[in-house]
């Protein structure tokens, strides 16, 4: 498709440097500087595969090394980490303070404890006037060293040489910002980073600590997490061999799961440690009194027994497989001591509230740590993680007959908390309509007929967001014969929901991450988490229902700081009274691009802001419950008038026509012998796009 533009798409494999939020005066900063004489080298193996994932090259030298089998790895690592645990504690990587400040600052990081001791707070208070207020500044944020570079991770916290020889086979070398302030806050002991001032002796016997973090979309938070529970898992099972699921992570989709679990085994190649998606069916644990063999029965059955150290899964699935075993009288993940929440946020809402906090508080390990993570995360999610740590340590230490220490609590938010990417252009275009929506859609799936200064078109592949599963479906019938046969037909255009079958959702998965499927209409489904390298927009057909889903659905593009990403909202007059969060969501990303004119970001006019109706707190709640109400199967039902004003067409454009040229030709016949004219329809029915 000749389009006139030159320009850089995120499928066009090229990405800015990750450091997503590197200020422009840390260039001429020593944090900078330093930063980039760490570098060992460029990050070169990213984004030259199409869609697939970083390079797969072994890195030189490791042969040596290289163990034969699992268990030959963890020896291997011991001895050689019996050595370098000798330098974990070695001041050579170590800075200053202030220089740790100056780096975590130019970045936009902001770190604090959350929990520090009450009766430090009480001491204080005895200071009085200036010495008082400087202090409370002080001791609520952290400054731990960052980590500029992957490769010092082994000397400063003994991280395995067959982790680290993982993560450098994978292409990283640099750690995004994120990854910058993550990393030493889990890999280091709290009692380097803590302010010692307001220490106690509680958080000196905490050798973890529980971590909410708020990072941008793509912004590497999955790594973020992953190295340090390898790390963790890989120290604690050099003291026990045997194998007990020590670390869960919850995540709100099957989809997203999936992509932790390649994402963990690939940096645990050979170090031993089993990482397992929880399926339908499986069992946390064999009944008491099965003998060897028969467990090694129940494990060859469809009932598999997991035998996991991680598991990954969505929260229904492991509510009910906690369930099952509890109710059998058994104690399932009792060995569990960490547990993440990736997209936290959903993940502690309503719809999956209930099982999350289920699993959470079934877990009854007292060193269990917690880490929250997510783009968005409102004061409520934040809330709700701090009473439900307190309100588990409580009951344990009740159960148990002596106190659980409480670990400490620290928040990292990375950037603007809550804010979109700003790196896409984000666009927001008027079309009247549902009519003039699926023009506008047309558009953009023919870009050779874009006209005018509406800047560069959206290049396949694709995401399209609908409001419901009907409407995601009605909308793949109407564009399905849109694209030529010669470039591919229909199996180029898919859709994607919960209604379908796990096969059907793998297949289609794969087939879009292949690049075989150029355009992907989808529900909420896939707004979160999910890593489309090479994806080039977001159509939101239908407008979120939320900030929040605005931010992840946008986010599914401009990953890892790729630049040339479109996010498209199309809008019709039903959507005006819900406008405002999104249009102000995208004049702040447009205020936070450094050039904005290099990214073509075209922001919303100050008029429109103003002219846009504020929304109420309860029109935010149902629209967030319920979407747009005349989208929605219960506004059907209430206003049929305008269920029918934004209904799709199940048919696809292509049949239409032809049944519609049928039915000119019938009608032609007709009106030729009666000489009558025939009824023309109700134009405001609209029933699909010719
Ligand atoms: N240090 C790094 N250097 C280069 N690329 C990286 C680095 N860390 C992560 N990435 C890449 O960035 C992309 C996004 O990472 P990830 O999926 O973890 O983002 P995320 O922060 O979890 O996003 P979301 O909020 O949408 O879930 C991935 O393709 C990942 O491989």
């Amino acid at each position: 498709m000749s389009n006139g533009y030159a320009r850089t798409t995120p499928s066009s494999g090229q990405t800015s440097q990750p450091q997503l939020f590197a200020a422009e005066n840390a260039q001429t900063s020593t944090a900078s500087r330093k930063r980039k004489r760490g570098q060992d080298k460029p990050d070169e193996d990213f984004g030259l595969d199409f869609f697939g994932g970083a390079s797969t090259k072994s890195s030189k030298g490791l042969k040596a090394i290289e163990p034969s089998n699992e268990e030959a790895s963890d020896d291997n690592d011991e001895e050689l980490d019996d050595d370098k645990s000798k330098l974990v504690t070695t001041s050579a990587n170590d800075m200053g303070s202030d220089e740790s400040k100056s780096i975590l600052k130019s970045h936009r990081l902001k770190i604090t404890w959350l929990n520090p001791p009450v009766a430090h707070k009480k001491d204080r208070k005895k200071d009085r006037g200036k010495k008082l207020k400087s202090v409370k500044a002080e001791k609520h944020s952290l400054y731990p060293q960052p980590v500029q570079s992957f490769s010092q991770m082994r000397d400063r916290f003994g991280i395995s040489s067959r982790l680290a020889a993982n993560i450098e086979d994978q292409g990283y070398s640099t750690p995004t910002e994120v990854q910058l302030g993550a990393l030493p806050l889990l890999l280091d002991a709290p009692d380097r980073f803590l302010s010692p001032d307001v220490q106690n002796e509680a958080t000196k016997l905490s050798s973890r600590i529980d971590l909410l973090t708020v990072a941008p979309t793509g912004s590497g938070k999955t790594l973020a997490f992953i190295i340090p529970l390898l790390h963790t898992i890989s120290q604690a099972r050099r003291k026990r061999k045997d194998r007990n699921t020590s670390a869960i992570i919850l995540a709100p989709t099957k989809e997203l799961a999936g992509q932790i679990v390649n994402e963990g085994r690939k940096l645990a190649r050979d170090t031993g440690i089993k990482i397992t998606q929880v399926r339908k069916g499986m069992k946390l644990v064999a009944p008491a009194n099965a003998s060897d063999d028969e467990d090694e029965e129940v494990r060859e059955s469809n009932e598999t027994v997991v035998k996991s150290d991680i598991l990954v899964s969505t929260p229904g699935i492991l509510a009910s497989a906690i369930q099952e075993a509890t109710e059998q009288g058994l104690a399932a993940l009792s060995a569990v001591e960490s547990m993440i929440l990736d997209e936290a946020d959903v993940l502690l809402d309503p719809l999956f509230r209930d099982q999350t906090l289920a699993i959470w508080n079934s877990l009854s390990h007292e060193d269990l740590r917690v880490s929250l993570w997510s783009a968005t995360m409102g004061s409520n999610i934040e809330e709700l993680a701090r009473s439900t740590l307190n309100a588990r340590r409580t009951r344990i230490s009740a159960e148990g007959g002596q106190a659980v220490i409480e670990a400490p609590l620290v928040r990292l938010v990375v950037g603007l908390k809550d804010s979109a990417v700003s790196n896409v252009q984000h666009r927001l275009v008027y079309a009247a309509t549902e009519n003039g929506k699926l023009m506008g859609l047309r558009q953009l799936l023919h870009p050779a007929s874009t006209s005018g200064d509406s800047g560069p078109p959206l290049l396949p592949p694709f995401l399209v967001f609908t409001q419901t599963i009907q409407r995601a479906i009605a909308l793949h019938s109407e564009l399905l014969y849109d694209i030529p046969a010669e470039a591919g037909g229909i199996s180029r255009i898919a859709v994607l929901h919960s209604d379908l079958s796990d096969t059907a959702r793998d297949s289609v998965m794969t087939r879009f991450l292949k690049g075989e499927i150029w355009v992907l209409i989808t529900t909420d489904l896939l707004s979160r988490g999910v890593d489309f390298r090479g994806v080039n927009g977001v159509v939101n057909y239908d407008i979120p229902t939320s900030s929040a889903a605005y931010v992840h659905r946008v986010g599914r593009t401009g990953r890892a700081g790729r630049e040339g990403g479109i996010a498209v909202t199309l809008y019709s007059k039903e959507d005006i009274p819900y406008l405002k969060p999104i249009a102000n969501l995208i004049s702040t990303a447009h205020k936070m691009n450094d050039d904005p004119a290099a990214a073509g970001t075209q922001g919303v006019e100050s008029w429109l802001l103003d002219a846009l109706p504020s929304l109420s707190k309860k029109a935010k709640q149902d629209l967030k419950r319920r979407g747009v109400e005349s989208r929605s199967s219960s506004g059907k039902q209430k206003d049929l008038k305008a269920a029918r004003r934004t209904r799709i067409s199940t048919k696809s454009g292509f049949l239409r026509k032809e049944e519609q040229k049928k039915k000119g030709a019938v009608r032609g016949s007709r009106n030729r012998k009666e000489a009558s004219f025939a009824d023309e329809g109700d134009e405001t029915d609209f029933g699909g796009f010719d």
